[in-house]
Formats: structure tokens, sequence, C-alpha cells
């Protein structure tokens, strides 16, 4: 029985990088968190400790800050393409590179007049935008993969879910709810069957299609909600092939009152912060193409 080196991938994760531009009066930023990652001829370095092959993550870093200014791009996939294309066209040992970004949005200060300000933003979230390219070959055969995504996209609605006649057993103690708070958090990631996508405007429609969904579907349960989100996303915007949805269940349980001899008709809530339901679903097409390698995550962040 031999010991063997089995898959491996190295690369910089985390590089912050901010990008404004500033060719006219009112500026653009575009606030991101870098990570690349790149498979091919590593074994020697394994095995052997030989460099010589080896791209150092330091290099990866400072080519993530290089391109953010030096390649022509408007969005954050077409960065991340890039970038990806570079490692696996332009550097021999390398056969795959996967670019995952994290994109905080930022939203412009609008002033007493009601205009928006040229060079100032206030931060909007916790929502934060995903993007991960892989890109594997060369020539011809070079195959790409784009995920978009979004993550801590969290959601609240008052009424309008319901949570009732579920499985009992012995240890069944919850209470049917006919009408209760339900939010979450979700996590989102969708495949892209084709690169002729506008990422931006994709990225609007898919965001909208999703919060629609959650406000105005009367909720059974959650895996019901999910699912439909599911399905609007794929109706809204054909050129995604698959969609993953991870949503924690963010309990808001009555708190109870009436040991103080007050009422509560479903307005004094504990907000409980673990432990949680989570609820995951894939929603694809049942054509679409075998998701290759689009889903191995790096850093876990996107
Ligand atoms: O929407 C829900 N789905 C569940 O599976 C579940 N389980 C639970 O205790 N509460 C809920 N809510």
């Amino acid at each position: 029985m031999a010991i063997v080196l089995g898959p491996n991938r190295y690369g910089k994760a985390e590089s912050r990088v901010v990008r404004i531009q500033r060719d006219t009066p009112r500026h653009e930023i575009r606030d991101l968190n870098v990570s690349t990652a790149l498979r091919g001829w590593f074994d020697a370095a394994h095995i052997e400790g030989d460099q010589s092959a080896v791209l150092p993550t330091d290099s990866q870093k400072q080519t993530v800050y290089a391109y953010a200014k030096q390649a022509a791009w408007d969005t954050t996939e077409e960065y991340a393409l890039t970038l990806a294309r570079h490692f696996v066209d332009d550097i021999e040992p390398v056969d795959t590179a996967r670019v995952e970004i994290e994109e905080y949005a930022w939203e412009r200060v609008t002033t007493a007049d009601g205009a928006e300000h040229d060079h100032t933003w206030v931060r909007r979230g916790p929502e934060v935008r995903t993007v991960a390219v892989t890109v594997s070959g060369a020539g011809a055969a070079q195959r790409t993969w784009v995920v978009g995504g979004v993550k801590d996209l969290t959601i609240l609605k008052s009424t309008g879910s319901e949570f009732r006649g579920f499985l009992q057993d012995p240890y069944t103690v919850l209470e049917p709810a006919a009408d209760r708070v339900m939010a979450t958090s979700l996590v989102a990631g969708w495949r892209f069957s084709t690169l002729e996508v506008d990422w931006d405007e994709a990225y609007a429609s898919i965001r909208q299609a999703l919060v629609a969904t959650f406000a105005n579907l009367h909720s059974l349960a959650l895996q019901q909600t999910l699912y439909a989100m599911g399905r609007a996303v794929l109706e809204a915007c054909p050129e995604v092939a698959e969609i993953r949805l991870s949503a924690p269940n963010k309990h808001h349980f009555a708190y109870d009152l009436a040991r103080f001899g007050i009422e509560n008709r479903g307005e004094i809530f504990h907000a409980a912060d673990r432990p949680y339901g989570l609820i995951q679903a894939t929603v694809m097409h049942d054509d679409a193409e075998d998701a290759g390698p689009a889903w191995e995550s790096f850093t876990g962040l996107v």
C-alpha cells in the first residue's frame, strides 16, 4: 500500500481591494475581498520541496492589485474572469485557477437637497455579493464556470408564514403556528450556463426575485419558501442553470408575558440566535450541464 499526494491547491486568501474610479468628479467605488487558488503541476513542491513551479502566493496577491487597475473591467465577474484566465493562460504550471470574491456594497450619501454625493458612501449590508470563477485547461479545450451569489441577505416577514401539520413523535413538543414571524439570513449561489450575461443586471434581477418571493408567498414552511425562491430565480434569469440556497431559520419565539398578566398578541418575541433550523435546497433545470468544479469552494467564504 502506497501513500500518495491527493488533490491540492494553493493561493492567497482575502486580499482586500478597493477600486475608486476618479476620472470625473463623480467617483465610483468597488470594494472587494479577493481570493485566488491555483491547481497544476505542484507535485514536486509537496513531495520534494521544489519551488521551481510555485508562483508565490505573494505574487498572486500583487497580481490581484495590479489587475484591479490594469484590466478593463466594469463588473466583479469580469475582473474575476480576467484574473483566472491570466493565471491559467500565462503561468505555465497552472492548469486550473479559481477566483473567489466577496463584494461589499456602498450606497451614495444623499445630501439635504436630495442630491447624491459624488464621493461619499455608507456601507450597505450585512448583505454581501459573491462571485466564484473557475477556469481550467488551455486553448479551445478551456472551460469556465461562474457562480454568482449573495450571503447574509437578512430578511424578515411579520406575518404570512405558518408551520403546522408536521410529523409528531414522542419528543415533539412544538406547537403548530398559524401565524408566525419568519426570518432568515440567506446564503445563495447560482451557477450560470453561459458567459453571455449582463452580470450586474443579472444580480439585481435575481436578488429581486429572491426577496419578492419571500415577501409575497404565503409560506407553509421555510422549505416551501426556499423552493419557490429558487424557481423564481430560474424563471427570472434564463442564464442560471442551478441555484443552491441555505437558510437558517431565525426563530422568533413569542415571549411569555402571561406570567405578568400581560397579553401577548404576537407583538413581543425572543429572537433566539441558536440553535437554529438550517434549511438547504438546490433548484435546477433538469437538463443542466454537469457542475464540474463550480462549487468547490476554496475559502469557504463563497
Ligand atoms: O419552516 C420550518 N421548517 C421546519 O422544518 C421546521 N421545524 C421547526 O421546528 N420549525 C420549522 N419551520
